[in-house]
This record gives structure tokens, sequence and C-alpha cells, in this order.
């Protein structure tokens, strides 16, 4: 299987990376066992998700609620992936929740007076909240390329993703006030930490202004602006290659570690770091690194053990 994959890669720099023709071979028909995600491998240890609702733009019905969390826990514990892309499939990322769905699961709570039905919708804010969390707690760094609309959860989703992406024509809407309610699987938690600018968040929770990719990148919510999806898809599975050449220890300690220090003090973080690298630090990974180093080579070029 390896071998097959690797056919279909071009050596350059010392790195696998995908040809155009990989990236225009993704598929974009669901991969059962799910009815809204297409799985698919493009490269070497590179696990590709896409959203795949093109008819409905993507939109989050109730599969998909429970699909990504069974999808990122099979990713966890998968130790050929090293690194994630998510992607949509269609015209554009993602429309946010299924609306019609939405009128018939979340709105209606079951339970016989006003303390069981608000404990059953706690319970289902809780499980559409573990969606995106489940992203943001797997160990593998999770990179995501946004093309046009990135509505409502769309926006909740792509601020639990380590690095984001788009293309020129992206834009970003914080919708959830449009349709009555506050933002309440990740957005108005994570997108403060995601952009400096306080002000600027709160402007774009409170109105649902759109913000298109050229103020995205300015503010920091996405890193690279690319012509068009096609260019955004080889970007991002470059990337994706990029990390996916490095030791799988120091890659997903380093992403822990970041996250960690995003929600304590230095003091904590340092602290934290020294207890996680009294052992990693006795990995294999670095002898063989820094072997590498001496020699001049690329981390590229050195086999890591599976993770
Ligand atoms: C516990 C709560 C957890 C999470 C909460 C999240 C909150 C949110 O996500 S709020 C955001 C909700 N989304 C929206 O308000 C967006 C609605 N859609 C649109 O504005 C547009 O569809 C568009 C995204 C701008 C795309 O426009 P266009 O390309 O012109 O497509 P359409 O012709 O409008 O739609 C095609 C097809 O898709 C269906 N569809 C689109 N969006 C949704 C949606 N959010 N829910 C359900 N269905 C959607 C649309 O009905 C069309 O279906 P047909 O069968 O072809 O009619």
């Amino acid at each position: 299987m390896a071998a097959l994959i690797r056919s279909v890669f071009v050596k350059n720099r010392g790195l696998w990376l995908p040809g155009l023709s990989a990236v225009r071979a993704m598929s974009s028909e669901p991969t059962p066992p799910f009815s809204t995600l297409s799985v698919s491998h493009p490269a070497i240890a590179v696990t590709h998700v896409e959203l795949c609702r093109p008819a409905k733009r993507n939109a989050m019905n109730q599969a998909f609620w429970s699909e990504m969390v069974d999808c990122f826990s099979q990713i966890a514990l998968d130790s050929e992936c090293r690194v994630v892309v998510v992607s949509g499939a269609g015209k554009l990322f993602t429309a946010g929740i299924d609306l019609m769905d939405m009128a018939a699961h979340v709105l209606q709570p079951e339970g016989d007076d006003v303390a069981r039905m608000s404990w059953n919708m706690r319970r289902i804010v809780t499980k559409y909240q573990e969606t995106f969390s489940i992203i943001e707690k797997c160990p593998k760094p999770v990179v995501v390329a946004v093309h046009g609309a990135c509505v409502g959860g769309g926006v909740d989703l792509i601020t639990a993703c380590d690095i984001r992406l788009c293309t020129q024509d992206a834009w970003f809407q914080v919708k959830e006030v449009d349709i009555g309610l506050a933002a309440d699987v990740g957005t108005l938690q994570r997108l403060p930490k995601v952009i400096g600018s306080r002000s600027l968040v709160n402007e774009l929770a409170l109105t649902a202004r759109k913000m298109y990719s050229d103020e995205a990148k300015s503010c920091g919510l996405v890193s690279r602006v690319f012509a068009d999806k096609e260019a955004m898809m080889c970007g991002a599975l470059e990337l994706a290659g990029e990390i996916a050449a490095r030791s799988p220890v120091a890659v997903q300690g380093t992403k822990i570690n970041l996250l960690y220090s995003r929600d304590h003090s230095v003091s904590e973080g340092l602290d934290y770091m020294a207890t996680w690298n009294m052992s990693m630090l006795q990995t294999q990974d670095l002898v063989k690194s820094a072997q590498a180093a001496m020699e001049r080579k690329s981390p590229k070029d050195v086999p890591f053990s599976k993770l």
C-alpha cells in the first residue's frame, strides 16, 4: 500500500510531495460508514477529512456532529497518521449547522418539566461542543483549508484547528446572533485566543458581519491566502508533508504543549513542559534527528517509528 501511495508522489527537495494530480483526484464521495465525511490518505502519514454534503453546502446535520467524533477518535489512535487536513467539498467550506435538522433536534429537548428539559438541552450542547473539541484534543496537528463561505458552526470548527488556510474568495461569519443564539460550540471561547483584537472578535460576534480573506489574514485568523482551491489544497498538502516528515514525538509534543500554554500561565506552561520532556527527551527520535543534523541531512531523511 505504501508503495502504491508513493508512486503517486514526486520526490522534490527530499520531500514526498503530492503531485497536482493527487490533489485533483481527492475524492468528494462520503467514505462508509460515514455519510457526511470523505476520509482519504493523499500522502504518506497525511489523512484528509473532507466535509462532504456539497448539495447542502456541507451543512452540519445530526450525522455530521457524531461522525466527526468517530472520525477524529480513530485518527487520534491511528499510528500511521501524523497530520490531518480538513476541507469542504463543492462550492464552499460549510454553511454551518443544518437549520432543518436544528429545528427537529436541538430546539425540542425531551423532558417532563423545565428542569429535565434544561438538563437534556445541556447534554445536547455539550455533545455538540465535543464535535470540535475532539479536533483540538487530537494529538496530531490539524490544518484546515477554507474556500468560499465558512458560516456559524464553520467558525467553531476552524478555531479548534491548529493551522488555518483560505482562498481569496473565502469569507467567515459568526452568524449565530442572526439566528437568535449565542455561539455555543467554541467560537466565543477560541476566537479571542486566535485573533489578537478582542474588539474585532466582539464586533464580529455581535454583528455577524462577514469577514473576507484579506481581513482574515491581516487579523491572524488565517496564516495564508491562496488564489483558488486547487492552489490551496496543494499548499495544504505541502504543509502537511512538512509536518508529517518530522518526528511525531516532537510534533505531537509541540501541539500539546502549545495548547497547554495557551490556557495557563508561563510558569505553569514551563512546569508542564519540563514534566513532558523528562520522558520525551529520552526518545530515539532525538538521537536520530541530532545525528542527521550533524551529517547535514534534513529531518525528512530520518525514518521515525510510528506513534
Ligand atoms: C447546539 C448548536 C450548535 C451549533 C450552532 C451553530 C450555529 C450556526 O451554524 S449559525 C449558521 C447557520 N447557517 C446559515 O444561516 C447559513 C444558511 N445558508 C446560506 O446562507 C447559504 O446557503 C450560503 C451558505 C450563503 C450558500 O448559498 P448558495 O451557494 O446560494 O446555496 P443555497 O442555494 O442557499 O443552498 C443550497 C442548498 O443547501 C441548503 N442549505 C444551505 N445552507 C443550509 C443550512 N445551514 N442548513 C440546511 N440546509 C442548508 C439549501 O437549503 C439548499 O438546499 P436545496 O435542497 O437545494 O434547496
